[in-house]
């Protein structure tokens, strides 16, 4: 009897329709509308809670109806119905009892099916206000629809618990890496203030380190001026030494006699009385002692000649013109000191590449950079050719008492190597003129002009130089030589450039106003080595030791002579604007 007065309970839901159940909707408050989503098993009369937990329904369990049991009893004041509710729910009580066991059973299965998964939702979910209840179910479709949707809110109910959990986790994560980043701010700003601290200090440092390469390099340039001036004084010493040597020196030097001439000849005319003295014999009556500033005899080798040239040439890449020239009669020997053989044979010329590239690296230690360039010319029956350019000829020009050779090819010279190139070429062109032309290279003079140029930039001097290394043409005289024709005008040739050669010299040592180095190609070529202002010449007299030869012989030391005796004087450096 209890039952079926309970059973025309209805819904407790605010989301309950009054036209359906015809009872009145409940003053229910939230806040926990989720747990009180379904039909309870609450008697509206009594606000007892049903009894139909097990019998209503025999699927239910028996946790389930415990639970609605517990639920019922702690029901709180604001689910009890009101006395109007009460009144409604009795009329129809008899008309939908049967109806109502089994919604009632079912709303007792959903209530507690609610309740127990409800405990799981979460305090936001408990705020929600909506209701989830619809209308009592009244025929048994209605039961399975309420099913299902209950199914489907527990599956929604699910889902959003597990989002709940997935939010929690997130959560949790969120805050711990918030913590770890709370903490790596927190040593950054220690970095950072260790940094700033480092960075100050290294300010600090990198002033002081400015401050001692700014004392430093005023130190360096400091020295660095001394040491252009001791430079600078370094190289006044020695032209002043190379000066005082004489600005026109000449060395006279013996070849020895050679195997084929000592067969049939002997060499006893020439004396050496004292050192760097020489004394020519031809007779009792004629006996002629000469000093010199040197005398290399037989015994001297290729390295010691040049060991004794060495300082003259030096003299170049300090700024001044210089000449070396070797002078003799044919086969004396002049090819062999200039231009030599190989290895130890090495004769002036490429032993004078070698000592100007290693002078010049020494140099450039001190802030000198040098630029080296090379020509060779020829000069036959007085006229001039281009021994690296196919023997091309070339036209001399005097221009306010310069020379300048127009067509005359000018080679770079970087390296050491280069120069053994050009030598190569040079004596190449040489021997083929020399097969057209019987004893041609006799009869030329060859001239290996190297041009220098200088600059110091922390100083801003710039020089410019030239060497010239001449390999004269033989000097015999044509008279006494008995030749005709060809072989008299290429004599003729030669000796009038060797006595324009003298001549020159001479008159630069009078202080004459008119010096005629214009006469010859040779003289003009040669002019600015010749006692100009800016330069220095070395003669090296090459006599033939053989007794046939003395007369010869005689005359070239009595040419050298007359030059030693010539005084030029003090050579003055080269310098460009
Ligand atoms: N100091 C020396 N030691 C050994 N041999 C030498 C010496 N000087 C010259 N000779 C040799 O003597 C010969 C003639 O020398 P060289 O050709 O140099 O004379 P030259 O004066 O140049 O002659 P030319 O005027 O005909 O060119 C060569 O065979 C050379 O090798």
């Amino acid at each position: 009897m209890n039952i079926r007065r309970r059973s025309g309970v209805s819904r407790t839901s605010t989301a309950a329709s009054p036209k359906t159940t015809g009872v009145r909707r409940l003053a229910i408050r939230p806040p926990t509308v989720s747990r009180l989503a379904g039909p309870l098993p609450i008697s509206l009369s009594t606000g007892r809670h049903s009894t139909l937990g097990h019998s209503g329904c025999p699927t239910l369990n028996k946790n389930t109806t415990c639970l609605t049991e517990k639920l019922a009893t702690k029901q709180p004041s604001y689910l009890r119905p009101t006395r109007n509710s009460v009144s409604s729910v009795a009329s129809q009580r008899s008309t939908s009892s049967v109806i109502n066991r089994t919604v009632v059973g079912a709303r007792t299965i959903a209530a507690n099916r609610e309740i127990a998964t409800s405990r799981t939702i979460s305090a936001s979910q408990r705020t929600t206000t909506v209701s989830r209840s619809g209308p009592v179910p009244r025929t048994p479709s209605e039961l399975v629809q309420c099913k299902e949707k209950l199914m489907q809110l527990e599956k929604e109910l699910t889902n959003k618990d597990d989002a709940l959990k997935m939010s929690r986790e997130l959560s949790e994560m969120l805050k711990s890496s918030l913590e770890i980043n709370k903490a790596k701010l927190e040593n950054t700003s220690l970095e950072r203030d260790t940094l700033k601290d480092a960075v100050i200090t290294l300010k600090e440092k990198v002033e002081e380190f400015r401050v001692t390469v700014e004392q430093g390099e005023a130190r360096m340039q400091s020295l660095c001026d001394q040491l252009n001036e001791k430079e600078a004084m370094i190289r006044v010493l020695h032209n002043d030494v190379v000066d005082l040597r004489g600005q026109i020196r000449v060395a006279v030097r013996v070849r020895p006699m050679l195997k084929s001439e000592a067969e049939i000849s002997s060499a006893n005319f020439i004396e050496y009385p004292a050192v760097n003295e020489i004394a020519v014999n031809l007779g009792a009556k004629s006996s002629s002692k000469f000093t010199f500033e040197k005398v290399f005899t037989p015994v001297f080798t290729q390295k010691t000649i040049f060991d004794n040239v060495q300082d003259f040439i030096l003299s170049s890449l300090h700024g001044f013109n210089i000449g070396l020239i070797a002078f003799g009669q044919t086969g004396s020997g002049k090819t062999h000191t200039m231009r030599g053989g190989e290895g130890d044979n090495e004769g002036i010329i490429p032993r004078a590449a070698s000592y100007l590239f290693k002078e010049s690296k020494k140099l450039e230690e001190t802030g000198w950079k040098f630029q080296f360039s090379l020509s060779f010319l020829e000069i036959y029956n007085n006229e001039a050719y281009d021994l690296l350019n196919n023997h091309a000829a070339v036209k001399l020009r005097l221009v306010s008492n310069v020379v300048s050779i127009d067509g005359l090819t000018e080679h770079p010279l970087v390296k050491l190597s280069d120069m053994a190139g050009l030598l190569c070429i040079a004596d190449k062109n040489r021997k083929t003129a020399a097969t057209k032309c019987n004893e041609y290279s006799s009869r030329s003079h060859a001239i290996y002009i190297w041009n220098i140029k200088a600059q110091q930039e922390s100083t801003g001097i710039s020089t410019s130089s030239v060497l010239k290394l001449v390999d004269l043409a033989g000097s015999e005289r044509a008279k006494e030589s008995g030749v005709v024709g060809q072989q008299f005008k290429e004599m003729t040739n030669i000796n009038q450039s060797l006595s324009a050669l003298q001549k020159c010299i001479s008159m630069q040592k009078a202080r004459s106003q008119h010096v005629p180095y214009r006469d010859t190609k040779l003289t003009q070529v040669l002019m600015d080595c010749l006692g100009r202002g800016n330069s220095k010449t070395m003669v090296v007299v090459n006599i033939n030791p053989c007794n046939e030869q003395a007369t010869e012989s005689k005359r070239s030391i009595e040419f050298a002579a007359k030059m030693r005796d010539t005084h030029i004087g003090s050579a003055v450096q080269q310098r460009d604007l």
